[in-house]
């Protein structure tokens, strides 16, 4: 039990230890989250957003995402973003606050993206937590699945998805859906996700409906 316990501790130490990295880092660099180096790494293995590409980031707030986004796309790229909460701008970075599971956010969304096709769809939303898985999960698979209705809306053919998803119930046929709609699905897990949590990240290339 002792050696249990003790492990435990040491492994959240450790992890700790590992977290304080991540956000010295970001501030160093001038990111405005820890998240930005997970985009950062799946961009690393899976090089979704080229120059010049238009880019949707749900769940963008405080903006880590975007600012790596707008980054990859350049001037001649576009970057649309969404969050409940305010983010303060970023150049480039086309930002509208609302609550993305109301049909009129996707409306002013779907306004702003206009005729042309979008290449790559980011979200890395998650609910506030309440503790209750019960609760906690059914939210979150929601959200996922706006996400990809949104892809449905919006993606050009051989368009990209990357989306966060928590381990548990619907995953499954979650990314069987995914798998519907993509040439490719992969299953994430960056070395700057903390461990202890349940999220994976789906990055979904080869859009084909
Ligand atoms: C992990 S944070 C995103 C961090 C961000 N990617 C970054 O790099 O800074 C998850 C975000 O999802 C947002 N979110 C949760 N539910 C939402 C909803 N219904 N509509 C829009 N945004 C939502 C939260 O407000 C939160 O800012």
């Amino acid at each position: 039990m002792v050696t249990k316990k003790r492990t435990a501790s040491s492994a959240r130490w450790m992890q700790e230890h590992f977290d304080d990295h991540y956000v010295k880092l970001a501030q160093k660099r001038g990111l405005r989250s820890r998240a930005a180096f997970k985009l950062e790494e799946l961009q690393q293995k899976d090089n979704l957003i080229k120059t010049g590409m238009t880019v949707v980031d749900l769940g963008a707030a405080p903006g880590g995402w975007s600012q790596v986004a707008v980054k990859l796309a350049g001037e001649k790229g576009k970057v649309i973003a969404c969050d409940i909460l305010p983010m303060d701008p970023i150049v480039g970075v086309d930002f509208l606050q609302g609550d993305f599971r109301e049909d009129k956010v996707l409306q002013a969304l779907l306004d702003r993206v206009g005729q042309d096709k979008v290449d790559v769809v980011l979200s890395d939303m998650a609910p506030n937590m309440s503790g209750s898985d019960a609760v906690d999960q059914p939210r979150a698979m929601y959200l996922v699945e706006l996400a990809l209705d949104m892809c449905h809306q919006v993606l050009a053919p051989n368009g990209c998805f990357a989306v966060k998803v928590f381990q548990g119930e619907g995953f499954d046929e979650y990314m069987k859906t995914v798998k519907e709609a993509f040439k490719v699905v992969k299953t994430r897990k960056p070395d700057s996700s903390r461990a202890r949590s349940r999220e994976v990240y789906l990055v979904a290339t080869g859009y084909k409906l």
